[in-house]
């Protein structure tokens, strides 16, 4: 068992979601979406596809304006003061697209130097990056010619070279192998035994009830339950409550021709 046991801080939330509101062409994908992720908290957020975490987490971190409702980093408003929220954050967003002509190495360079860091503190984070994700054998490779894991590092690495005190990461274990994810969580963990938050979106309920102390259940653009993961699956484990939360199984009877 990794997962970390936060202190409880008296400031304000790390990540603050009010209200949260977005509808795509009339179609609202977040309906009313409000979220108090506590500092020093490895907060989970699970829901079937097409729940709306993604645009949840969009809109949290300042890459999709909300149509109504708010959201701040550690107390500062991402869409009133939205240089100030994003030096807090670091963000794996899912789908977008990385500057993938560029190699592993020269793009954490490039992240590093457009948030401001000097030549000296990139080149050495760059190098403490590339060899805790495993990728300095591959520094030189660009990132167009990276496999999919591979690339889910190294814009996990480019997250943290600023040093944020807030991770929100979009499926950061996705198309990850088993090795790799197990130094990622231990990356996470260690972020947040020395007081950094982490929030993730994942589909693996078994790793969310591992390595997350908090976890938010959303369908239908809407928190079904959130709170600590204890509280939530209440006595279940996270997978039974999330299958009881969001419905079962969907209809497969109409398959019977795939049936040999
Ligand atoms: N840019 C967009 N234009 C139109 N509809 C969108 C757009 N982005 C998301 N949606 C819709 O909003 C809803 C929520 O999508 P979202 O990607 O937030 O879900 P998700 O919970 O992240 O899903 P998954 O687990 O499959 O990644 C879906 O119905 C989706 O089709």
């Amino acid at each position: 068992m990794d997962r970390p046991h936060p202190t409880p801080s008296p400031g304000p939330s790390a990540l603050s979601l009010r209200g949260l509101v977005k509808a795509f062409d009339g179609k609202l994908a977040v309906n009313g979406i409000s979220l108090e992720v506590p500092t020093g908290s490895f907060y989970g957020l699970v829901g079937p596809n097409g729940a709306g975490k993604t645009t949840t987490l969009s809109m949290a971190t300042g890459l999709l304006r909300p149509d109504a409702g708010s959201a701040a980093v550690l107390g500062v408003d991402v869409w009133a003061d939205p240089l100030a929220a994003k030096r807090l954050l670091g963000v794996l967003p899912d789908g977008v697209r990385l500057f993938d002509r560029l190699s592993g190495e020269q793009l954490l360079t490039y992240s590093g130097l457009l948030r401001g860091l000097d030549r000296a503190t990139v080149a050495q984070r760059t190098r403490d990056l590339l060899e805790a994700f495993d990728l300095a054998a591959d520094a030189r490779t660009l990132v167009v010619d990276y496999s999919a894991g591979m690339t889910k590092k190294i814009a996990l690495a480019a997250s943290l070279v600023h040093a944020p005190k807030v991770l929100v990461l979009d499926e950061p274990f996705e198309s990850v192998d088993p090795v790799s994810a197990a130094s990622i969580r231990a990356i996470l963990s260690g972020f947040v035994r020395s007081g950094g938050t982490v929030v993730v979106s994942s589909h693996v309920m078994d790793l969310v009830q591992r390595m997350c102390d908090h976890v938010a259940v959303v369908a239908q653009g809407r928190v079904l339950a959130a709170g600590t993961v204890d509280g939530v699956r209440a006595g279940a484990s996270l997978e039974e409550r999330f299958v009881e939360l969001v419905g079962g199984p969907g209809r497969t009877e109409g398959l019977t021709w795939l049936h040999t």
